[in-house]
């Protein structure tokens, strides 16, 4: 799979701009603020119709625009697919595939699986749960459908519920009968997305220990946990047991929507006892792991972004990372940095073709 073109429209700091890119490497260089990453999320976009940086869509639209258009044209199995994202504001986000309108967003994900490496995946290790949950699923969601749509569902029903709690609370009132249909329902996803993250944490683990190790030649011993609530019983007793604490507090405290990944190393949290060397050099692990899984789930070899690469490795590791990334079937890969020396240097290296675009 090959982006071929990308073509921005009133997108972020970019009025107009086209890039026709290089098959294998594409370097994006200059100063601080010039649109580099802005270029990479535009990327990511085209994979996952929204921004990796700003969740609030419409902040993506230049300042004084009233939409934003961002196009890229693929090559995949010999065919070529035009992807359309846009956005006019006060109306719905539209995304196209070869000028067809997509009923729903999740029938997109994984069709241009894509996995990104920037500054802000430290966010992983010093955020709350819930940015290694969207982790995880990203990651699974890419090549498994039957989950996007059971976490899509599990959501609404929470929101619901959580929703009718706070009616209960504000008219003073309660019904069994209602939360007990919530609860069912919920029961029943949470039952195939405990399940498929269980699976799933099998399978990345041991892919995230190897990659660790290629890495840090073996250093220390790191660990990736998956944490649960329904590891003591199915959700629907939880849900029971805990209904008095939910009405007080006014929303579903027990549930999938709690789960986290606990990083360790040396048997401690990374958060508190990793130094920021140890702690970079984990979420690199990380990043590549979810790049082999995806590969191996879904086999497309995913995109590569890099923002920023050299905030996370000196130069020797770079072509490290990047010879890494070529063993296993080279696929496309972006770079950003504020050099283009040290970016060139490193990407000769690899003896791949490559293009530099100065923002
Ligand atoms: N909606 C928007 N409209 C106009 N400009 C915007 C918008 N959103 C972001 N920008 C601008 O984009 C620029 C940041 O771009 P970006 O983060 O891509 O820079 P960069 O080249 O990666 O920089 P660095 O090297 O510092 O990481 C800033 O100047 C910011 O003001």
């Amino acid at each position: 799979m090959i982006l071929k073109t990308l073509s921005v429209l009133n997108y972020k700091n970019f009025d107009s701009k086209t890039f026709n890119f290089d098959t294998k490497i594409n370097c994006f260089v200059g100063n601080n603020g010039v649109g580099k990453t802005n270029v990479l999320d535009a990327i990511y976009h085209l994979s996952f119709g929204k921004s990796y940086f700003n969740p609030i869509a419409k902040q993506n639209i230049k300042h004084d625009e009233d939409f934003y258009v961002v196009n890229g044209d693929y090559e995949k199995h010999e065919q070529i697919e035009k992807i359309v994202v846009s956005l006019k504001k006060g109306q719905k986000k539209i995304i196209k595939r070869n000028n067809k309108i997509y009923d729903k967003l999740s029938n997109h994900i994984g069709f241009l699986p894509l996995v990104i490496i920037s500054p802000a995946d430290r966010d992983l290790i010093t955020d709350g749960s819930e940015t290694r949950r969207k982790f995880m699923d990203n990651v699974i969601s890419q090549s498994d459908k039957v989950y996007l749509e059971a976490l899509i569902k599990y959501n609404k029903i929470i929101s619901q519920r959580n929703a009718l709690l706070k009616y209960f609370a504000l008219n003073n009132t309660y019904n069994k009968d209602t939360i007990s249909v919530y609860n069912e329902q919920l029961d029943n996803f949470s039952a195939i997305i405990y399940k498929k993250r269980k699976q799933f944490i099998e399978v990345f683990s041991p892919i995230f220990q190897q990659k660790h190790q290629a890495i840090t030649n073996r250093k220390e011993q790191v660990s990736l946990t998956y944490s649960s609530d329904l590891e003591q019983e199915c959700l629907l007793n939880l849900l029971e047991q805990h209904i008095n604490k939910d009405k007080a507090l006014q929303y579903t405290s027990v549930g999938v929507h709690k789960d986290d990944l606990i990083f360790e190393i040396d048997q401690h949290p990374i958060k508190k006892f990793g130094s920021q060397g140890q702690q970079k050099s984990y979420l690199i692990a990380l990043k590549l792991a979810q790049f082999e899984f995806i590969k191996q789930q879904s086999g497309d070899v995913p995109i590569l972004l890099l923002d920023d690469i050299f905030d996370k490795l000196d130069e020797q590791r770079v072509t490290q990372l990047l010879d890494l990334v070529n063993e296993a079937t080279f696929g496309q890969i972006f770079i950003s940095d504020t050099h283009a020396d040290r970016t060139e240097r490193a990407v000769k290296q690899v003896h791949q073709s490559y293009k530099i675009f100065n923002l």
